[in-house]
């Protein structure tokens, strides 16, 4: 842009920069994430630490348009099919839905939001695309992913990024799937929304004072050499969490005593890590996958999940479930010799093996702004 003879932009200058970054493309990423300690406890008003897993990605596109377009991605959303079988075949693996539904969700939650707390959205229309490498439905939080990238475009395209609170994205995301009765908690998108490693504490008092959790940002280097397990195993975790969620609410003492004791693994896992007592690490690792299975029972959880946590435990490796299924976070406290013993055990039963590479935090200067100062200094 170049200045006028004063050094002042003119009125024409301003108008032409304003409509080329109005017409500019923009593009997110967000990044899987790892429950490592304490989920599900926060769907319960429990806690969580949890971190942003730069193996896999979801990127969303938003392009000025005319009309205002979803455009279905060309395999996650087929719906043109080669025959019957094929059809059929199709459902089988993949589910019903695709990630169409999301990106509307997220559209429609942003623009209440909005609308409710007297942020104007200029009248502009864009075209919103997705693509994901997220292994579909493996509880490593492909749904979430899509729906953070979707709104971080959002709050660009509308330049209203320094108008929503960080704390308060989470909520909006997690509004976006419970819109669409997705049953699922708030450690996904916080963990998306920060990136990094992350404790967070979802207490009643919190969630009803604030609205949203505590979120602390902690240093990734705490954290020891971890691994991944998945399997091509689509699982809906809204109907993997059903049952238990009816039996907490219902009142269940069992329910209710053991979702207190997840939650506190994540206290204790707080300890260990700022101590890097890594033998507690995999006590509370195993305790906490112990806990989700005596609560949520072996049907539920699928004997191919449960696979995974036990091929991992069998060469003496700490093991539990990412999310609610599909994928194992695995700690070796033996290091490389034993990660290699479980690399081989899992290529033999055709499971992926990979090392974890934890994302540092991507909030941008913007965002860091519209933090409370206490979080500001940890991060
Ligand atoms: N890879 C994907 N591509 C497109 N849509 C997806 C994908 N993964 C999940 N979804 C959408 O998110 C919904 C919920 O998925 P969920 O069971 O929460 O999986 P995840 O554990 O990966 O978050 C699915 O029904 C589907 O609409
Ligand atoms: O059961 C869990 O640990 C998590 O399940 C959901 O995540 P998903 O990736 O879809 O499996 C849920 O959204 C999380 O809040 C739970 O902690
Ligand atoms: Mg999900």
């Amino acid at each position: 842009m170049s200045p006028n003879l004063n050094g002042i932009r003119s009125q024409q200058d301003r108008k032409m920069e304003s409509d080329r970054s109005e017409n500019r493309i923009i593009e997110h990423k967000a990044y899987a994430r790892v429950g490592l300690l304490g989920n599900p406890s926060d769907v319960y008003y429990g806690r969580a630490i949890s971190f942003s897993l730069g193996n896999f990605w979801a990127s969303v596109c938003l392009e000025p348009s005319e009309d205002l377009t979803i455009v279905p991605h060309p395999t996650h959303d087929l719906v043109q099919f080669n025959s019957l079988p094929h059809l059929v075949n199709r459902l089988q693996n993949d589910g019903y839905y695709g990630g169409v539904r999301l990106l509307m969700a997220i559209c429609k939650i942003f623009y209440s939001y909005c609308k409710e707390n007297d942020i104007n959205l200029h009248d502009g229309n864009f075209k919103l695309s997705y693509d994901t490498n997220i292994p579909r439905q493996t509880g490593l939080s492909g749904s979430s992913a899509i729906v953070c990238a979707a709104l971080s475009c959002l709050l660009d395209f509308y330049k209203v990024r320094h108008l929503i609170k960080v704390e308060v994205r989470p909520n909006l995301i997690l509004n976006a799937e419970k819109e669409l009765g997705i049953v699922a908690g708030l450690q996904d998108r916080v963990a998306q929304v920060y990136g990094g490693l992350v404790y967070m504490d979802f207490s009643k008092k919190h969630m009803e004072g604030l609205g949203h959790g505590l979120y602390t940002p902690m240093n990734i280097n705490l954290l020891p050499p971890l691994y991944l397990i998945y399997a091509e195993n689509p699982s809906d975790s809204g109907k993997i969490h059903s049952t238990v969620r009816r039996r907490w609410l219902d009142g269940d003492k069992f329910i209710i005593s053991s979702m207190e004791e997840v939650a506190n693994i994540a206290l204790e896992g707080l300890t260990a890590l700022l101590e890097k007592d890594y033998t507690k690490l995999a006590s509370l690792m195993n305790h906490n996958f112990d806990l989700r299975r005596q609560m949520f029972g072996n049907d539920a959880l699928g004997a191919l999940n449960i696979e995974m946590v036990e091929v991992a435990r069998r060469v003496g490796a700490a093991s539990k479930f990412t999310g609610s299924g599909g994928a194992v976070v695995v700690f070796c406290p033996d290091g490389p010799s034993q990660a290699k013993l479980l690399e081989d055990a899992c290529e033999k039963v055709g499971f992926v093996f990979q090392p974890v590479k934890v994302m540092p935090s991507f909030l941008n200067e913007v965002d860091i702004e519209t933090l409370s100062s206490k979080l500001k200094q940890t991060i």
